[in-house]
């Protein structure tokens, strides 16, 4: 089934999932852009657990803003060198892009992902990382890796995660409102890129 984009979502989609309220998706007048890179090695993903800035306490990939007169891979490879110590060839596997009540300002975040990185993975003053395993049945021994732990990750990032290791192009959207000091999303929508 193909649907129409929310606004700010770009491409030939099919819907994977949608949810939230029925309100009019929330409206904003410019565009930031931001990445978002995650390592790959086996059954396992590389996450970091933010410690300073906006998400500071929860897990997720090695990323930040595109600065002037840099392309959105350029950022990719400086934000995972400067947050992890590494250096990959990424590819670009997915956007997400969010709008929030809290301000006018739309992220747009290119989702990168990569695998061969050189380097030593680092822990660095903002990101401290881990590997994490993402094996559907997922027995638990000390020599194992603690599953992707969603519950201390942003709340949106189980409908694209999933696309993610599965190396499905995916492009979503998810509107955010404060909820008792909290950011939560309140509607929702991600596809994968139709040939
Ligand atoms: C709200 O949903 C989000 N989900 C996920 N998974 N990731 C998100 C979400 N919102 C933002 N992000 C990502 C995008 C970036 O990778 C970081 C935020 O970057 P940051 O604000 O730390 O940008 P920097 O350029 O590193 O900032 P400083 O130089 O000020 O440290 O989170």
């Amino acid at each position: 089934m193909s649907t129409s984009n929310p606004p700010g979502v770009e491409g030939h989609l099919e819907e994977v999932s949608r949810g939230g309220n029925s309100a009019e998706w929330l409206p904003y007048s410019q565009v930031k852009q931001y990445t978002n890179t995650f390592i790959f090695r086996d059954h396992e993903i590389l996450l970091g657990l933010k410690k300073r800035g906006f998400g500071t306490g929860k897990y997720n990939g090695f990323g930040g803003k595109v600065e002037p007169g840099e392309s959105s891979l350029q950022a990719a490879t400086r934000e995972l060198e400067e947050e992890a110590g590494i250096r990959a060839a990424l590819e670009l596997a997915g956007v997400f892009f969010f709008v929030s009540d809290k301000e006018d300002k739309a992220f747009h975040i290119d989702i990168y992902r990569g695998e061969n990185f050189t380097g030593l993975i680092t822990e660095t003053d903002e990101m401290r990382p881990q590997w994490f395993s993402f094996r559907e049945a997922h027995i638990q021994t000390p020599e194992q890796l603690p599953p992707i732990p969603f519950h201390q990750m942003w709340e949106t990032d189980p409908y694209w995660i999933p696309l993610l290791v599965n190396r499905q192009p995916f492009a979503g959207r998810a509107d955010f409102r404060t909820q008792g000091g909290k950011l939560l999303p309140s509607k929702w929508w991600f596809g994968t890129v139709l040939p």
